[in-house]
Protein backbone atom coordinates (compact mmCIF):
# COMPACT_ATOMS: atom_id res chain seq x y z
CA UNK A 1 0.00 0.00 0.00
CA UNK A 2 1.61 3.41 -0.85
CA UNK A 3 2.30 5.89 2.48
CA UNK A 4 1.11 9.20 2.13
CA UNK A 5 2.75 12.09 4.35
CA UNK A 6 1.31 15.59 5.03
CA UNK A 7 2.60 18.50 5.59
CA UNK A 8 -0.06 21.12 6.22
CA UNK A 9 -2.46 19.94 8.18
CA UNK A 10 -5.51 22.88 8.13
CA UNK A 11 -7.85 23.62 6.15
CA UNK A 12 -7.04 21.95 2.80
CA UNK A 13 -4.89 19.09 3.94
CA UNK A 14 -7.02 17.43 6.29
CA UNK A 15 -10.00 17.08 3.69
CA UNK A 16 -7.22 15.83 1.00
CA UNK A 17 -5.47 13.37 3.81
CA UNK A 18 -8.97 11.81 4.98
CA UNK A 19 -10.07 11.11 0.88
CA UNK A 20 -6.16 9.49 0.88
CA UNK A 21 -6.56 7.70 4.18
CA UNK A 22 -10.25 6.10 2.40
CA UNK A 23 -7.98 5.05 -0.49
CA UNK A 24 -4.85 3.75 1.25
CA UNK A 25 -6.07 3.12 4.86
CA UNK A 26 -5.30 5.48 7.76
CA UNK A 27 -2.34 4.34 9.14
CA UNK A 28 -0.40 4.44 6.02
CA UNK A 29 -1.03 8.30 6.19
CA UNK A 30 0.82 10.67 8.93
CA UNK A 31 0.21 14.31 9.41
CA UNK A 32 2.89 16.83 10.62
CA UNK A 33 0.88 19.12 12.47
CA UNK A 34 2.30 22.13 14.57
CA UNK A 35 -0.96 24.49 16.39
CA UNK A 36 -3.26 21.67 15.82
CA UNK A 37 -0.85 18.71 17.38
CA UNK A 38 -2.51 18.64 20.71
CA UNK A 39 -5.76 18.05 19.36
CA UNK A 40 -5.22 15.75 16.47
CA UNK A 41 -2.89 13.42 18.48
CA UNK A 42 -5.79 13.07 20.78
CA UNK A 43 -8.66 12.49 18.44
CA UNK A 44 -7.61 12.41 15.20
CA UNK A 45 -9.36 14.84 12.70
CA UNK A 46 -13.24 15.40 11.77
CA UNK A 47 -13.99 16.86 8.63
CA UNK A 48 -17.76 18.41 8.21
CA UNK A 49 -18.66 18.98 4.64
CA UNK A 50 -21.61 19.58 2.32
CA UNK A 51 -20.43 17.07 -0.20
CA UNK A 52 -19.62 14.32 1.79
CA UNK A 53 -21.31 14.23 4.74
CA UNK A 54 -20.97 15.68 8.73
CA UNK A 55 -18.78 14.20 10.88
CA UNK A 56 -16.23 12.28 9.31
CA UNK A 57 -13.35 11.54 11.41
CA UNK A 58 -10.20 9.98 10.85
CA UNK A 59 -7.03 8.91 13.11
CA UNK A 60 -4.16 9.17 10.77
CA UNK A 61 -0.12 9.24 12.81
CA UNK A 62 0.39 12.23 13.79
CA UNK A 63 4.22 13.69 13.82
CA UNK A 64 5.92 17.20 15.26
CA UNK A 65 8.45 17.17 12.27
CA UNK A 66 9.12 15.25 8.97
CA UNK A 67 11.93 13.40 10.92
CA UNK A 68 9.78 11.79 13.42
CA UNK A 69 7.64 11.15 10.72
CA UNK A 70 10.40 9.00 9.06
CA UNK A 71 11.55 7.29 12.73
CA UNK A 72 7.55 6.20 12.89
CA UNK A 73 7.77 4.10 9.71
CA UNK A 74 11.43 3.21 10.02
CA UNK A 75 10.86 -0.51 10.97
CA UNK A 76 8.14 -1.08 9.11
CA UNK A 77 8.15 -3.19 5.77
CA UNK A 78 7.69 -0.03 3.24
CA UNK A 79 9.80 2.58 5.07
CA UNK A 80 9.52 5.57 3.04
CA UNK A 81 6.66 7.82 1.67
CA UNK A 82 5.40 7.38 -1.85
CA UNK A 83 3.62 10.96 -1.57
CA UNK A 84 4.62 14.09 0.66
CA UNK A 85 1.36 16.12 -0.06
CA UNK A 86 2.40 19.95 0.80
CA UNK A 87 -0.72 21.85 1.95
CA UNK A 88 1.32 24.42 4.19
CA UNK A 89 0.51 28.12 2.69
CA UNK A 90 2.82 28.93 0.29
CA UNK A 91 4.69 31.59 2.23
CA UNK A 92 8.60 32.73 2.41
CA UNK A 93 9.69 30.88 5.97
CA UNK A 94 13.02 29.80 7.23
CA UNK A 95 13.73 27.08 7.25
CA UNK A 96 11.90 27.42 3.68
CA UNK A 97 9.05 23.96 3.26
CA UNK A 98 11.09 22.80 0.85
CA UNK A 99 13.92 22.61 3.81
CA UNK A 100 11.35 21.18 6.02
CA UNK A 101 10.03 17.87 4.17
CA UNK A 102 13.60 16.67 3.20
CA UNK A 103 14.07 13.88 5.43
CA UNK A 104 10.78 12.60 4.48
CA UNK A 105 11.70 12.87 0.42
CA UNK A 106 13.06 9.74 -0.65
CA UNK A 107 15.28 10.61 -4.10
CA UNK A 108 13.77 9.13 -7.07
CA UNK A 109 10.43 7.69 -4.92
CA UNK A 110 8.63 10.34 -3.35
CA UNK A 111 6.32 12.58 -5.54
CA UNK A 112 5.73 15.48 -4.00
CA UNK A 113 2.07 17.00 -4.11
CA UNK A 114 1.52 20.51 -4.10
CA UNK A 115 -2.03 21.34 -2.80
CA UNK A 116 -1.56 25.24 -2.92
CA UNK A 117 -2.95 28.27 -5.10
CA UNK A 118 -0.87 30.79 -6.72
CA UNK A 119 1.21 30.61 -9.90
CA UNK A 120 4.96 29.74 -10.32
CA UNK A 121 4.82 28.58 -6.82
CA UNK A 122 6.71 24.99 -7.98
CA UNK A 123 10.55 25.89 -9.31
CA UNK A 124 11.88 25.83 -5.71
CA UNK A 125 11.12 22.29 -5.06
CA UNK A 126 11.79 21.31 -8.55
CA UNK A 127 15.30 23.02 -8.05
CA UNK A 128 15.79 20.93 -4.53
CA UNK A 129 14.12 17.66 -5.75
CA UNK A 130 15.25 17.08 -9.38
CA UNK A 131 14.78 13.43 -9.49
CA UNK A 132 11.42 13.46 -7.51
CA UNK A 133 7.93 13.97 -9.42
CA UNK A 134 6.49 17.52 -8.62
CA UNK A 135 2.71 17.26 -9.06
CA UNK A 136 1.07 20.65 -9.23
CA UNK A 137 -2.39 20.96 -8.03
CA UNK A 138 -5.62 23.56 -8.09
CA UNK A 139 -7.96 22.78 -5.97
CA UNK A 140 -11.52 24.11 -6.25
CA UNK A 141 -12.65 23.12 -2.66
CA UNK A 142 -13.49 26.04 0.08
CA UNK A 143 -12.87 24.94 3.52
CA UNK A 144 -11.88 26.66 6.46
CA UNK A 145 -10.48 24.52 9.50
CA UNK A 146 -12.97 25.79 12.38
CA UNK A 147 -11.24 24.94 15.40
CA UNK A 148 -7.96 22.49 15.89
CA UNK A 149 -8.39 19.71 14.13
CA UNK A 150 -12.25 20.25 12.79
CA UNK A 151 -12.74 21.29 9.59
CA UNK A 152 -15.67 23.06 7.56
CA UNK A 153 -16.25 22.41 3.63
CA UNK A 154 -18.68 23.94 1.68
CA UNK A 155 -20.22 23.85 -1.69
CA UNK A 156 -17.68 22.19 -4.85
CA UNK A 157 -14.66 19.35 -4.61
CA UNK A 158 -12.19 19.57 -7.33
CA UNK A 159 -8.54 18.84 -7.89
CA UNK A 160 -6.70 19.27 -10.85
CA UNK A 161 -3.30 17.40 -10.87
CA UNK A 162 -0.36 17.47 -13.18
CA UNK A 163 3.62 17.28 -13.52
CA UNK A 164 5.67 20.46 -12.88
CA UNK A 165 6.93 20.81 -15.43
CA UNK A 166 4.27 19.82 -18.07
CA UNK A 167 6.98 18.20 -20.33
CA UNK A 168 8.27 15.72 -17.22
CA UNK A 169 9.51 12.41 -18.35
CA UNK A 170 7.13 9.37 -18.47
CA UNK A 171 7.46 8.24 -15.01
CA UNK A 172 6.92 11.60 -13.52
CA UNK A 173 3.52 11.59 -15.53
CA UNK A 174 3.05 7.88 -14.23
CA UNK A 175 2.68 9.26 -10.92
CA UNK A 176 0.36 12.13 -11.37
CA UNK A 177 -2.10 9.23 -12.90
CA UNK A 178 -1.47 7.49 -10.08
CA UNK A 179 -2.17 10.18 -7.30
CA UNK A 180 -5.50 10.97 -9.32
CA UNK A 181 -6.31 7.41 -9.23
CA UNK A 182 -5.92 7.28 -5.52
CA UNK A 183 -7.79 10.57 -5.06
CA UNK A 184 -10.71 9.13 -7.23
CA UNK A 185 -10.38 5.72 -5.27
CA UNK A 186 -10.92 7.76 -1.82
CA UNK A 187 -14.12 9.21 -3.47
CA UNK A 188 -13.34 12.61 -4.44
CA UNK A 189 -13.00 13.92 -7.68
CA UNK A 190 -9.96 14.61 -9.91
CA UNK A 191 -8.79 15.23 -13.22
CA UNK A 192 -5.20 14.97 -15.01
CA UNK A 193 -4.05 17.01 -17.15
CA UNK A 194 -0.90 17.12 -19.57
CA UNK A 195 -0.13 21.16 -18.67
CA UNK A 196 -1.80 21.79 -15.52
CA UNK A 197 -0.63 25.21 -15.47
CA UNK A 198 -3.68 26.05 -17.64
CA UNK A 199 -5.67 25.44 -14.67
CA UNK A 200 -3.92 27.33 -12.69
CA UNK A 201 -4.36 30.65 -14.20
CA UNK A 202 -7.70 29.33 -14.46
CA UNK A 203 -8.10 29.25 -10.60
CA UNK A 204 -5.84 32.79 -10.36
CA UNK A 205 -8.91 34.47 -11.68
CA UNK A 206 -10.47 33.51 -8.98
CA UNK A 207 -7.83 34.00 -6.05
CA UNK A 208 -5.90 37.04 -7.98
CA UNK A 209 -9.00 39.48 -6.95
CA UNK A 210 -10.99 37.51 -4.86
CA UNK A 211 -8.66 36.33 -1.96
CA UNK A 212 -6.40 40.06 -0.92
CA UNK A 213 -9.92 42.18 -1.99
CA UNK A 214 -11.48 39.68 0.55
CA UNK A 215 -9.07 40.13 2.86
CA UNK A 216 -8.47 43.88 2.37
CA UNK A 217 -12.28 44.27 3.29
CA UNK A 218 -12.82 41.58 5.84
CA UNK A 219 -15.92 40.37 3.33
CA UNK A 220 -16.82 37.22 1.89
CA UNK A 221 -17.26 36.96 -1.42
CA UNK A 222 -21.42 37.91 -1.76
CA UNK A 223 -20.92 40.12 1.05
CA UNK A 224 -18.21 42.29 -0.99
CA UNK A 225 -20.76 41.92 -4.41
CA UNK A 226 -23.44 43.24 -1.75
CA UNK A 227 -21.61 45.80 -0.62
CA UNK A 228 -21.70 48.09 -3.99
CA UNK A 229 -24.35 47.31 -6.49
CA UNK A 230 -24.37 49.05 -9.76
CA UNK A 231 -25.45 52.39 -8.79
CA UNK A 232 -26.82 55.55 -11.25
CA UNK A 233 -25.05 57.88 -8.93
CA UNK A 234 -21.30 56.86 -9.82
CA UNK A 235 -21.59 53.90 -11.77
CA UNK A 236 -19.00 52.10 -9.94
CA UNK A 237 -20.09 48.49 -8.73
CA UNK A 238 -18.03 45.96 -7.05
CA UNK A 239 -18.40 42.60 -8.92
CA UNK A 240 -17.66 44.98 -12.16
CA UNK A 241 -14.20 45.63 -10.23
CA UNK A 242 -13.25 42.04 -9.67
CA UNK A 243 -14.22 41.23 -12.92
CA UNK A 244 -12.00 44.02 -14.49
CA UNK A 245 -8.89 42.64 -12.33
CA UNK A 246 -10.09 38.94 -13.61
CA UNK A 247 -9.33 40.48 -17.36
CA UNK A 248 -6.11 41.68 -16.23
CA UNK A 249 -5.65 37.97 -14.83
CA UNK A 250 -6.28 36.72 -17.93
CA UNK A 251 -4.26 39.01 -20.25
CA UNK A 252 -1.26 37.88 -18.38
CA UNK A 253 -2.16 34.28 -18.63
CA UNK A 254 -2.75 34.56 -22.72
CA UNK A 255 0.65 36.22 -22.43
CA UNK A 256 2.13 32.80 -21.47
CA UNK A 257 0.46 31.13 -24.05
CA UNK A 258 -2.96 30.20 -22.92
CA UNK A 259 -4.88 31.79 -25.18
CA UNK A 260 -8.57 30.31 -23.77
CA UNK A 261 -7.91 31.70 -20.32
CA UNK A 262 -10.47 34.39 -21.82
CA UNK A 263 -13.95 36.47 -21.68
CA UNK A 264 -15.63 33.94 -21.54
CA UNK A 265 -13.71 32.26 -19.03
CA UNK A 266 -13.86 35.27 -16.82
CA UNK A 267 -17.84 35.13 -16.69
CA UNK A 268 -18.14 31.86 -15.95
CA UNK A 269 -15.65 32.57 -12.66
CA UNK A 270 -17.33 35.69 -11.92
CA UNK A 271 -20.79 34.05 -12.11
CA UNK A 272 -19.86 31.17 -9.67
CA UNK A 273 -19.65 33.83 -6.85
CA UNK A 274 -22.82 36.16 -8.36
CA UNK A 275 -24.87 33.20 -8.41
CA UNK A 276 -23.87 32.13 -4.75
CA UNK A 277 -26.08 32.15 -1.01
CA UNK A 278 -25.45 35.27 1.13
CA UNK A 279 -22.60 35.55 3.20
CA UNK A 280 -20.88 33.56 0.22
CA UNK A 281 -17.13 31.91 0.68
CA UNK A 282 -14.09 32.98 2.63
CA UNK A 283 -10.89 32.91 0.83
CA UNK A 284 -7.97 31.52 2.43
CA UNK A 285 -6.66 35.07 2.79
CA UNK A 286 -9.70 36.39 4.77
CA UNK A 287 -9.41 33.55 7.20
CA UNK A 288 -5.88 34.89 7.46
CA UNK A 289 -6.58 38.36 7.93
CA UNK A 290 -9.34 37.49 10.60
CA UNK A 291 -6.68 35.58 12.45
CA UNK A 292 -3.43 38.17 12.47
CA UNK A 293 -1.94 35.89 10.19
CA UNK A 294 0.87 36.39 6.93
CA UNK A 295 -1.06 36.01 3.79
CA UNK A 296 0.19 34.90 0.07
CA UNK A 297 0.47 38.14 -1.41
CA UNK A 298 3.50 36.52 -3.31
CA UNK A 299 1.95 33.47 -4.73
CA UNK A 300 -1.27 34.54 -5.27
CA UNK A 301 -0.75 37.94 -6.51
CA UNK A 302 2.63 38.95 -6.35
CA UNK A 303 3.94 35.98 -8.89
CA UNK A 304 1.48 36.96 -12.12
CA UNK A 305 2.25 40.89 -11.26
CA UNK A 306 6.02 39.85 -11.81
CA UNK A 307 4.90 37.66 -14.42
CA UNK A 308 3.12 40.43 -16.52
CA UNK A 309 5.81 43.35 -15.97
CA UNK A 310 8.41 40.50 -18.10
CA UNK A 311 5.91 40.40 -20.74
CA UNK A 312 5.13 43.65 -20.81
CA UNK A 313 0.96 43.37 -19.88
CA UNK A 314 0.14 46.18 -17.73
CA UNK A 315 -2.06 45.62 -14.65
CA UNK A 316 -2.37 48.28 -12.62
CA UNK A 317 -5.41 47.74 -10.60
CA UNK A 318 -3.80 44.03 -9.56
CA UNK A 319 -0.46 45.66 -9.00
CA UNK A 320 -2.46 48.08 -6.40
CA UNK A 321 -3.86 45.31 -5.13
CA UNK A 322 -0.44 43.60 -4.36
CA UNK A 323 1.05 46.23 -2.61
CA UNK A 324 -2.11 46.95 -0.33
CA UNK A 325 -2.21 43.18 0.89
CA UNK A 326 1.58 42.99 0.65
CA UNK A 327 1.50 45.63 3.10
CA UNK A 328 -1.70 44.09 5.27
CA UNK A 329 0.90 40.88 5.41
CA UNK A 330 3.69 42.37 6.48
CA UNK A 331 1.79 44.87 9.08
CA UNK A 332 1.30 40.81 10.86
CA UNK A 333 4.76 40.07 11.08
CA UNK A 334 5.61 44.07 12.53
CA UNK A 335 3.51 43.02 15.40
CA UNK A 336 4.60 40.38 16.00
CA UNK A 337 8.10 42.06 16.88
CA UNK A 338 8.63 43.28 20.46
CA UNK A 339 9.12 47.01 20.15
N1 LIG B 1 -8.85 26.94 2.45
C1 LIG B 1 -9.33 26.86 1.22
O1 LIG B 1 -10.55 26.94 1.01
C2 LIG B 1 -8.41 26.65 0.06
C3 LIG B 1 -7.05 26.83 0.20
N2 LIG B 1 -6.25 26.66 -0.91
C4 LIG B 1 -4.81 26.80 -0.78
O2 LIG B 1 -4.34 25.69 -0.02
C5 LIG B 1 -3.14 26.02 0.69
C6 LIG B 1 -3.36 25.74 2.17
O3 LIG B 1 -4.35 26.64 2.62
P1 LIG B 1 -5.24 26.38 3.89
O4 LIG B 1 -5.45 24.92 4.09
O5 LIG B 1 -6.41 27.26 3.77
O6 LIG B 1 -4.27 26.91 5.04
P2 LIG B 1 -4.38 26.70 6.62
O7 LIG B 1 -3.70 27.87 7.23
O8 LIG B 1 -5.78 26.40 7.01
O9 LIG B 1 -3.53 25.39 6.85
C7 LIG B 1 -2.15 25.36 6.66
C8 LIG B 1 -1.59 24.40 7.68
O10 LIG B 1 -0.18 24.30 7.45
C9 LIG B 1 0.44 24.24 8.73
N3 LIG B 1 1.84 24.64 8.64
C10 LIG B 1 2.36 25.74 8.08
N4 LIG B 1 3.70 25.76 8.25
C11 LIG B 1 4.01 24.65 8.96
C12 LIG B 1 5.22 24.13 9.48
N5 LIG B 1 6.37 24.77 9.31
N6 LIG B 1 5.17 22.96 10.17
C13 LIG B 1 4.01 22.31 10.36
N7 LIG B 1 2.81 22.77 9.89
C14 LIG B 1 2.82 23.93 9.20
C15 LIG B 1 -0.36 25.22 9.54
O11 LIG B 1 -0.10 25.01 10.92
P3 LIG B 1 -0.42 26.15 12.01
O12 LIG B 1 -1.87 26.01 12.33
O13 LIG B 1 0.47 25.83 13.14
O14 LIG B 1 -0.09 27.48 11.37
C16 LIG B 1 -1.78 24.85 9.12
O15 LIG B 1 -2.27 23.75 9.86
C17 LIG B 1 -2.90 27.50 0.40
O16 LIG B 1 -2.00 27.62 -0.68
C18 LIG B 1 -4.29 28.02 -0.03
O17 LIG B 1 -4.22 29.16 -0.85
C19 LIG B 1 -6.76 26.25 -2.11
C20 LIG B 1 -8.09 26.05 -2.27
C21 LIG B 1 -9.03 26.26 -1.21
C1 LIG C 1 -11.69 30.85 -3.25
C2 LIG C 1 -11.40 29.46 -2.78
C3 LIG C 1 -12.15 29.14 -1.53
C4 LIG C 1 -11.92 28.50 -3.88
O1 LIG C 1 -11.83 27.16 -3.62
C5 LIG C 1 -9.91 29.32 -2.58
O2 LIG C 1 -9.23 28.87 -3.44
C6 LIG C 1 -9.22 29.89 -1.39
O3 LIG C 1 -9.81 30.01 -0.33
O4 LIG C 1 -8.05 30.24 -1.49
Amino acid sequence: MPRALLFGAGSLGVPYAWVLSRAIGESNVTAVCRSNFDEASRNGFTVHSKLWGNDLKYKPRIAKTTAEAVQQIASDAQPFFDYVVVAAKALPSYPPITELIGPAVTAGKTSIVLLQNGIGIEDEYAERYPENPILSTVAYFPATQVSPGVVQHREIEMLHVGTYPASAPAAHKDAARNFVDLIKQGGASATLHDDVQRERWGKLLVNGPWNPVCALTRSRDRQFIDSKKPDHRNGEDALGFIRDVMLEVAAVARACGYEDVDEKLVDFQINRARVRDLPGVQPSMLADVLEGRSMEADAIVGNAVRIAKEKGVPVPMLRTIYLLANGLSESFSRDKVPS
